[in-house]
């Protein structure tokens, strides 16, 4: 638990320990507000597939603002007040969920990969999977009390968003009805950050620059600005709007809209004035689900650009993945290894043995 930042930070409250620090190339500079971010009401869409027509041929939903989507301003409050409750218990309390093993389901972790990178980032998570809900709910914190109830009723409420969302974008990408449907979108991840306050948000970076893995996040961000998108290579604050999804279209959407769709990168800073959480929702394949680009819309392409993978193999638990510098690269056969008959050794021992040797 040495790890978390929240413990260091009772201790020294002045200055952002080392090796938090970025080297200067790597530090966010102040950048403007995102002004063009798509705002979408979901009760004005009324499943019409012409407003998804645009998302079919630009990258224009890489990233964008969901009102009215329908779940409940009082949800969207009560779980980041349920998840602050969380990371603001005693260090005894949340022990037991620290891991840095993937493999466990309901996790807390700190920064992106503590034991190999070099710098960490300010950041904790809790994780879990939520979908079917009585598979998971028992793992779940009975601590802070309401954890349970709220996450569920949360969980319920925002993958009928992401279903909806999904189905939307069939209709305009042009696949036929329900392509989502069954494995594809099977599984919720629920991720709850928790952005500690910073003394010095010029030096560190939340979360460094990626691209969400799956198919849909929907962030509930709170009133607390840290999200940053890159558009035409600029960095631009995201901020935040009460009661709205940010909605970020993934890497395997990527893929299956054969590059239609395309992921958003984006990065998080924390904040000098206020601490930061937000609870983020993924919305993924089931394991062993083939992802590709889908087969009706190669039709009139000449190529793909994408290979397929299975969801499955493509999950290296990431306590097995080395750093770059340690990985294997491919190399020659050692043609030069002795091969030695052992036929040949009673004609010839002194020459065979001088071989050996
Ligand atoms: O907390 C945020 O604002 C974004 C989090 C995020 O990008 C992630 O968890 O993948
Ligand atoms: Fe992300």
């Amino acid at each position: 638990m040495h790890k978390l930042i929240s413990n260091k930070c009772l201790t020294i409250q002045s200055a952002v320990p080392e090796s938090y620090i970025l080297p200067p190339e790597r530090r966010p500079s102040v950048v403007p507000p995102c002004k063009t971010i798509p705002v979408i009401d979901l009760q004005g869409l009324h499943r019409r597939s012409d407003r998804f027509d645009s998302a079919a041929s630009s990258s224009r939903l890489a990233k964008n603002m969901l009102t009215n989507h329908g779940v409940s301003e009082q949800l969207m409050k009560d779980v980041l007040v349920v998840g602050k409750e969380f990371f603001d218990l005693p260090v005894e309390e949340k022990e037991r969920f620290y891991s840095e093993d993937t493999n466990q389901t309901c996790r807390l972790k700190s920064s992106l990969n503590y034991d190999e990178e070099k710098v960490h980032f300010w950041r904790e998570s809790f994780r879990h999977p939520c979908h079917p809900l009585e598979d998971y709910i028992h793992e779940w914190p009975q601590n802070p009390a309401r954890y349970r109830e709220v996450f569920g009723s949360y969980s319920i409420g925002v993958r009928k968003v992401g279903l909806l969302l999904l189905d939307l974008i069939c209709e305009g990408l042009g696949l036929e009805c329900g392509y989502f449907g069954g494995e594809l979108s099977q599984g919720l991840l629920i991720s709850i950050n928790h952005y500690p306050l910073c003394p010095d948000p010029s030096l560190v970076l939340g979360l460094p620059k990626h691209g969400d893995p799956y198919l849909l996040t929907l962030l509930n961000q709170g009133h607390v600005a840290g999200l940053q998108v890159l558009k035409d290579e600029q960095w631009l604050a995201v901020e935040p709007i009460s009661n709205a999804f940010v909605v970020n279209i993934n890497h395997m959407l990527q893929i299956i809209s054969n590059g239609k769709l395309k992921s958003a990168n984006h990065r998080v800073v924390p904040s000098s004035d206020a601490a930061r959480t937000t609870v983020v929702s993924f919305i993924r394949p089931s394991n062993n689900s083939l992802i590709e680009p889908a087969k009706s819309l190669l039709v009139n392409e000449c190529s793909t650009h994408f290979k397929q993978f299975s969801t499955f193999q493509s999950a290296v638990p990431e306590s097995y993945v080395l750093p770059p510098e340690r990985r294997p690269t491919a190399v020659p056969p050692c043609k030069t290894i002795p091969v030695i008959d052992l036929q040949e050794l009673d004609r010839d021992r002194t020459d065979s043995i001088q071989q050996i040797i």
